[in-house]
């Protein structure tokens, strides 16, 4: 027997053999989330986590076509832009209990299994990172494309993001380009590559598979995906990046960045340098600060690092600006708003951007002791 509740846009099932499925239902916004799912989702791990009968946990999106073919395109931005300008308090929870669900699924202790199939961006993809199975398909557009709206790559990116070889995590972060389930797989981004067409199958696998808990569940689950022929990622490579696109990304700030795409002179880097000329300029010096910074962080300490850079993207007074001269509130602004896709970033060009307007993002707002996040281990 199944037993079925539903919480804001998520449906929660419980399965008869102790598998927990969620779905998120909210297609029209390509499953974005709003805070009623942020804890639909917290409250459901952490009742599922200490609750013996429960062997594995499983994770997907509805598309407007069908039962998957949309993850999740990341939080909810419209609500973001209405709130930084109404000073609406529910933002700064929004923030705290988004990370400590993203920091929840990488500790969580039952295999997580997560269908990304289609869009799998920025909050759609902390909500599966930290998963011990993440399963991309052809149809999976992954990005962390938060410089195109003025923020920066969070939700723990800047943990996965630094994990990945080479510079590929300074490239995704600061590009923010989307990318298939070869570069996910081969980048350390996803774990399996299944055909979307098995998808359905699988879901319901799920709930019939019989296992003695989590661990003979996770072995059972495998020999599932390993007779259904799905590929596994192999050993971490650079490739399919580039080699002078991931060389151009090591280079000691964003300006040199700019000059070893120039002077590489391929198809490929004047691919990434016409996207980071479409990206915020200020942003782009914040999250390559970032990414390095977090390279030598634990996931806890990357999550508070990160909570401080958001604060400072929608309350930035730091920089003397209003929420209006917010640079994400712009940025969204121009992508899904008013749609113009015209954004007027401050400044407007890389080479204007000073380590004096980058240094203050990095100033936490809070004392150790008093920090939001500061109960994450
Ligand atoms: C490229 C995207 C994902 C898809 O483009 P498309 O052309 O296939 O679809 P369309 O843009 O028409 O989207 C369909 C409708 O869904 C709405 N939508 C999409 N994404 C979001 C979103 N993140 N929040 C709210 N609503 C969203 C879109 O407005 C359309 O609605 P209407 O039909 O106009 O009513 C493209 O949609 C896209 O670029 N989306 C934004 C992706 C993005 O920037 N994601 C990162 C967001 S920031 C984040 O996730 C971080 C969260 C952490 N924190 C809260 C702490 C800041």
């Amino acid at each position: 027997m199944m037993t079925t509740t539903w919480s804001a846009y998520v449906e929660i099932e419980r399965c008869a053999n102790g598998v927990g499925r969620l779905t998120l239902k909210r297609p029209q916004a390509l499953n974005a989330l709003d805070l009623g799912m942020i804890r639909a989702l917290t409250d459901t791990l952490l009742r599922w986590r200490d609750d013996a009968g429960i062997v594995a946990v499983a994770i997907r999106g509805v598309s407007k076509t069908g039962p998957f073919g949309a993850f999740c395109a990341g939080g909810d931005i419209r609500f973001f832009h209405q709130a930084a300008l109404a000073g609406d308090a529910r933002l700064e929870d929004f923030f705290t209990e988004e990370y400590a669900l993203n920091h929840l699924i990488f500790t969580y202790p039952k295999p997580y299994i997560a269908f990304m199939d289609g869009v799998v961006m920025g909050g759609g993809m902390g909500i599966s990172q930290g998963g011990r199975c993440r399963i991309v398909t052809e149809r999976t557009k992954m990005a962390m494309p938060e410089t195109n709206i003025g923020l920066f790559p969070d939700v723990g990116g800047g943990y996965f993001l630094s994990r990945c070889p080479g510079f590929v995590g300074e490239y995704l972060g600061l590009t923010g380009v989307v990318v298939g389930a070869d570069a996910a797989l081969a980048w350390g981004l996803a774990d399996v590559a299944a055909p979307a067409e098995d998808l359905p199958r699988a879901w319901e696998a799920l709930a019939t598979l019989e296992a003695e808990g989590a661990a003979d569940f996770e072995a059972t689950w495998h020999d599932w995906m390993t007779q259904a022929g799905w590929r596994r990622a192999g050993a971490r490579s650079v490739a399919p990046l580039a080699e002078e696109v991931n060389a151009a990304f090591g280079a000691k700030d964003v300006g040199a960045i700019v000059q070893r795409l120039q002077a590489a002179g391929t198809e490929a880097a004047a691919q990434a340098l016409a996207a980071l000329r479409q990206r915020s300029p200020l942003m782009l010096h914040v999250v390559l600060e970032q990414v390095r910074r977090a390279r030598a962080m634990r996931l806890a300490d990357d999550l508070r690092m990160e909570r401080d850079l958001v604060r400072h993207c929608f309350h930035p007074h730091h920089l003397g600006r209003s929420a209006a001269q917010s640079e994400t509130v712009e940025g969204i602004r121009a992508l899904a708003v008013d749609k113009d896709h015209a954004p007027r970033w401050s400044p407007a060009r890389i080479e204007d951007v000073t380590p004096a307007m980058v240094a203050p993002f990095f100033d936490s707002p809070w004392p150790a002791h008093a920090h939001p996040l500061r109960h994450l281990a």
